[in-house]
């Protein structure tokens, strides 16, 4: 169990991270997430060992990580950092990048691990290629098959598809999570894709101004966003003031709505009249005008710039957004 207590950093006078403390357990998957800028990688690199906290500690089990300060050369052996620069070696071949780390001794060993891995990144035909010929997005790949040929016990991932394309992303992100699922390595992926995070992670730890702003499972955090900032992490969400939505009278209080989430009516509910529409594939999402609000919503189809409607919002979600 990796456990961070009361972390704290700054690169110099700007504090970036402040008194930030969770756990992950065995075989467990967090996704930090959070704007750019808000101390994502910086906190991995102190997790990792590149950079010393100015206060606070972190504990692998029982035994404390020290920091550059005190290791001479930065990393422990059971914990892995795939960085937004991969440290791959150039001018030798993917295969024997993913295999510089697996024991001689046992060929047969290193030979099926290796095509394992690389079947894993969907780069077996590259096997014999050098690294320095690829794109990219499949060093990417190769760093990341690299790292896990090492059998961490803890791996650090920042942005590990950043440079992957779409063709070949979600196959990769089910390849690699399953088998850190199997495997019952720890992980930890900073991240701004929701893509990343929701079918994935077990827990979300939102991070702003410098601190944890909310640590919560996935799934409940997903449906009870306690702020705009979380929501809009994993889509399109609204802010709506209660006091559009009729039947709930007066009040100050505003709730969160994903676009999703609204139902279209022609009779009653916010009257909205639209003013773009954007095709997104699967639907289309609009964006609309009640009085001084703008409201975005998905629909299946089309609509017409100045079409009036109304939007609903079921009772449910109105409920389970107020709850305190
Ligand atoms: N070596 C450095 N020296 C000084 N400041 C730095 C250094 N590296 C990062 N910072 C600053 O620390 C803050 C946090 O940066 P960090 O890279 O950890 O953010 P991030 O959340 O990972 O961002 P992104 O999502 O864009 O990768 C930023 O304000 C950044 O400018």
């Amino acid at each position: 169990m990796l456990t961070i207590n009361s972390l704290s950093f700054s690169y110099d006078k700007t504090p970036i991270l402040k008194d930030i403390n969770f756990k992950v357990a065995k075989g467990e998957h967090i996704s930090i997430v959070g704007e750019s800028g808000c101390g994502k990688s910086t906190l991995l690199k102190i997790i990792y060992g590149l950079l010393q906290p100015n206060k606070g500690q972190i504990f692998w089990g029982d035994t404390q990580v020290m920091g550059p300060d005190y290791n001479l050369v930065p990393g422990e052996s059971y914990m892995k950092y795939l960085s937004q620069d991969f440290d791959l070696m150039p001018f030798t071949t993917v295969a024997e990048n993913v295999s510089q780390f697996l024991s001689v001794f046992y060929p047969e060993e290193l030979k099926a691990r290796t095509q394992e891995l690389l079947q894993m990144i969907d780069m077996l035909s590259f096997a014999d290629v050098k690294v320095k010929n690829l794109s990219g997005g499949q060093q990417q790949r190769v760093a990341l098959a690299r790292v896990l040929a090492q059998k961490p016990e803890l791996l650090l991932l920042d942005e590990p598809f950043s440079h992957i394309d779409n063709f070949r992303k979600n196959q990769l992100r089910r390849n690699l999570f399953e088998y850190l699922e199997k495997e019952e390595i720890s992980c930890i992926t900073a991240t701004h894709d929701h893509q990343d995070v929701l079918p994935y992670a077990q827990k979300i730890i939102v991070l702003k101004d410098r601190e944890i702003m909310v640590e919560a499972k996935t799934e409940d955090l997903y449906h009870n966003p306690k702020n705009i900032y979380t929501a809009a992490l994993f889509g399109e969400a609204n802010l709506i003031p209660i006091s559009i939505l009729k039947s709930y009278g007066e009040t100050e209080r505003k709730i969160i709505v994903y676009a999703h989430e609204f139902r279209i009516s022609n009779k009653s509910g916010i009257p909205v009249k639209v003013e773009k529409c954007y095709f997104m594939g699967s639907h289309y999402l609009v964006q609309a005008k009640s009085d001084e609000h703008i409201i975005r919503f998905h629909h299946h189809e089309s609509m017409e710039v100045n079409k009036e409607l109304f939007l609903n919002i079921a009772l449910e979600t109105i409920n389970q957004r107020l709850k305190p």
